[in-house]
């Protein structure tokens, strides 16, 4: 006990209590200081945030982008310590004041020859610019009109992860903010008046920015008088028209189908009326594997109120269905036995995937009534202009293209001749003024034309281009790709130069390249080829007269309606430096296009001759495995049947048996009862005889003594008999 107290004492008593006292004193002390400055820290942001004012942007909405637009070319960022950077908006911002790039930083910044000749080696050199951006959960604190903002960028709370712009202020009315956001509109669109922002849809629902492109000119675009007036006067009446629709309760949405053959302008539309109404474009791809239903309705809610959505290439969504009802039909008839078991056999694009199954995943679960929901439910953005591009209108089902969802139809056809001549007059320069201005005006019919689809009433237009349909550019622009074989001229290890079909892709300068056996002396070089020629420079400009002359000839010698119009864009790409020879050659290059087409429908119809016999070998085994499968079946239902009849049969014998067993059983019971009733019997017969010859025994011995007695009688009297008598009696019981 005493030991228990030395060693509490120090403890608690003296010097050394009063040590723990003096600790507990300062925990005590340390812990209401550090309440009282928290208390007073959160009741000052209480006081400071009630005198400031803040608005939050989300990414998903514009005036988020027009704010980091701003804020990226704040002077402020020079002296921050901490900052973001990006080069995604490059196309926007790039050239602010407030980025850098590599030729910031040259050597020679006094020296601009120095870079020009650089920039001359590698034309369209691409010059990343990078730009500085507001750090995450950072407070930056900007300067702005006599204002203190500041800026946090962070992320929403609700799990969805959409990054906040959140801007604070003290003021007292929500002027500067107003004022602040209305100035970054203004910049953003001073900026974006040249180009177009293309978002398309990720696997999370979300739009993502791709891309940032340059407006393409309407005149650029050829087409037959009228549409194009038709469908810009269309949307811009439409765009006008929310009343008018609210006022009908009619929902406030237009589609436009645009269907025909490949290569014919459908995409480079859109662009162009995207350019001349400022709108963005939002792309989906059905064919994408990650979308579904769900995917695709919450898409649509987030599609902003003014833009192009766009649905690039809707049959191929729809592969294998031609209505809702008999989806499948069709295909399953064309398909064997083994094919049509792989199949789902459900309507909608889910089937039409597993046909091209082998890259295509299998979670999707897009459907028909999914895509029309999510076009037109309720969750659908209103004020958007849908447009829809098909390369097979009759693999659509009329669900999809009726009116009020798709209510302007556009047929794109092959290129006419003055769609040919238009084409030659936009691509070679003119000396009287800028080629795109060169473009025909419209016939008058493009006004009387426009009319039918510019009503701000949702009427459904079917526009053809040309009455007929021909055959896809396909081959055309297969073939416009010329390879030049090494000649035997050529020079040694020169290889053979490859032309890309693209002339934005050919980058070739005038000066030759220093090659292998330049400064030979005693042969002359080979004279240059005419294609190389050809793709050296751009044409100089012609006359009026000279070109108009030059896009007749050319148009003359186009087949009327036989090549798309991108087919002869990649021919006159080949000869952009010549007009003369692309307008004289054009008739070989028809005649060499119909060759090649020929050809390559010969080598189509082989292959598919080829795949038809391998089909029907397929399908003729596929017939036999299934004849011998249900031989096997048939034969082993007979082994089943006779193997149920072996088992009755078994049963039958076994109860036969047992019945047998239990009938021995039972016989041999009964002998053995017989044979023990006998034995018993014989016992008792034995018995019986022992009994008589007992009894006789003693009736003769009886009867001996009786004699005996008579004789004895005779001779003693009669009272000594009676105790024999009693005794013979005694015996027998
Ligand atoms: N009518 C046209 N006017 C001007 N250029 C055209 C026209 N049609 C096609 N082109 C040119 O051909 C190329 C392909 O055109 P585009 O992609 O617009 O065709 P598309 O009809 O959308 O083809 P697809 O159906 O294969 O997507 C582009 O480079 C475009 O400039």
């Amino acid at each position: 006990m005493d030991a228990l107290k030395s060693l509490i004492q120090p403890l608690v008593g003296g010097a050394g209590g009063s040590s723990v006292v003096d600790g507990m004193k300062l925990v005590v002390l340390g812990g209401t200081v550090e309440t009282a400055r928290r208390v007073s820290s959160s009741a000052w942001s209480h006081f400071v945030n009630s005198f400031f004012l803040t608005a939050h942007f989300s990414e998903e909405d514009y005036p988020y982008d027009w704010l980091m637009l701003w804020l990226s070319r704040r002077p402020e960022w020079q002296r921050s310590r901490e900052f973001e950077t990006t080069t995604r908006s490059s196309g926007i911002g790039a050239d602010s004041t407030n980025s850098f790039g590599e030729e910031d930083f040259t050597d020679e910044p006094s020296n601009p020859t120095a870079r020009t000749e650089d920039d001359d080696d590698i034309p369209g050199k691409v010059t990343t610019r990078v730009v500085f951006q507001p750090t995450f959960d950072t407070t930056h604190t900007i300067y702005y009109r006599g204002h203190w903002l500041r800026v946090r960028r962070g992320r929403k709370t609700d799990g969805s992860g959409t990054e906040m712009l959140s801007i604070s202020v003290v003021a007292r009315s929500n002027l500067i903010l107003k004022q602040l956001v209305l100035q970054a509109k203004k910049e953003y669109e001073a900026e974006a008046i040249h180009r177009i922002q293309i978002y398309f849809a990720d696997s999370h629902g979300s739009w993502r920015w791709t891309d940032s492109r340059h407006k393409r000119p309407m005149q650029s675009i050829v087409l037959n008088p009228g549409v194009k007036e038709m469908l810009l006067n269309d949307a811009k009446d439409f765009l006008k028209s929310e009343k008018w629709y609210a006022d009908r309760g009619i929902p406030f949405r237009r589609g436009y189908l645009l269907h025909g053959v490949p290569g014919s302008g459908k995409s480079s539309l859109i662009h162009a009326i995207a350019g001349q109404l400022m709108l963005d474009i939002y792309v989906v791809s059905l064919s994408a594997s990650w979308i579904s239903d769900s995917t695709l309705t919450t898409l649509m809610g987030r599609v902003p109120a003014r833009c192009i959505l766009l649905l690039e290439d809707l049959d191929a969504a729809f592969v294998r269905s031609s209505t809702r009802e008999n989806s499948n039909e069709k295909e399953e008839k064309k398909e064997g036995p083994n094919e049509q078991g792989q199949n789902n056999g459900g309507s909608g694009i889910r089937g039409g995937r597993n046909r091209r199954g082998d890259q295509l995943s299998d979670v999707n679960t897009l459907s028909l009534s999914g895509l029309l929901n999510a076009l037109d439910g309720v969750a659908a953005a209103e004020g958007r202009l849908l447009f829809a591009t098909t390369n097979h209108l009759d693999r659509l089902d009329p669900a999809l293209s009726r009116p009020g969802r798709m209510d302007v139809w556009v047929e794109f056809k092959n290129a006419s001749k003055w769609q040919a001549e238009a084409l030659f007059r936009n691509f070679f320069p003119s000396t009287d003024d800028d080629p795109i201005d060169d473009v025909p005006p419209a016939p008058s019919t493009a006004s009387s034309n426009s009319g039918q689809g510019s009503s701000s009433r949702p009427t459904s237009t079917l526009w053809s281009m040309s009455p007929s349909f021909s055959s896809s550019s396909v081959a055309s622009s297969f073939s416009s790709t010329p390879l030049s074989s090494p000649t035997p001229s050529s020079p040694v290890g020169a290889a053979a130069p490859l032309f890309p079909t693209n002339a934005d892709a050919v980058a070739m300068t005038a000066t030759p390249l220093p090659q292998f056996g330049a400064s030979n002396q005693a042969y002359l070089p080979p004279p240059v080829e005419e294609q190389i020629l050809a793709s050296q420079h751009s044409a100089k400009p012609l006359d009026s007269v000279t070109l108009g002359i030059l896009a007749k000839k050319f148009a003359d010698g186009v087949p009327e309606e036989e090549f798309s119009v991108a087919a002869l864009q990649g021919y006159l790409l080949r000869n952009k430096s010549q007009p003369e020879a692309a307008a004289n050659g054009v008739e070989e290059w028809v005649r060499s296009e119909r060759e090649m087409r020929e050809r390559l429908k010969r080598e189509k119809e082989e292959r598919e001759e080829k795949e038809r016999l391998e089909r029907e070998k397929r399908k003729q085994k596929a017939a036999e495995k299934e004849a011998e499968k249900k031989e096997l079946e048939k034969m082993e239902q007979e082994l089943e049947k006779m193997r149920q009849l072996l088992a009755e049969k078994e049963k039958e014998r076994k109860e036969q048996e047992k019945e047998k067993d239990s009938e021995k059983e039972k016989a041999e019971k009964e002998a053995k009862a017989a044979a023990e009733e006998a034995a018993r019997k014989e016992e008792i017969r034995k018995k019986e005889l022992e009994v008589e010859e007992a009894r006789k025994k003693r009736e003769q011995q009886q009867q001996e003594e009786d004699e005996e007695d008579s004789e004895s009688e005779s001779e003693d009297s009669d009272s000594e008999n009676i105790p024999v008598q009693a005794a013979t009696k005694a015996a027998w019981t």
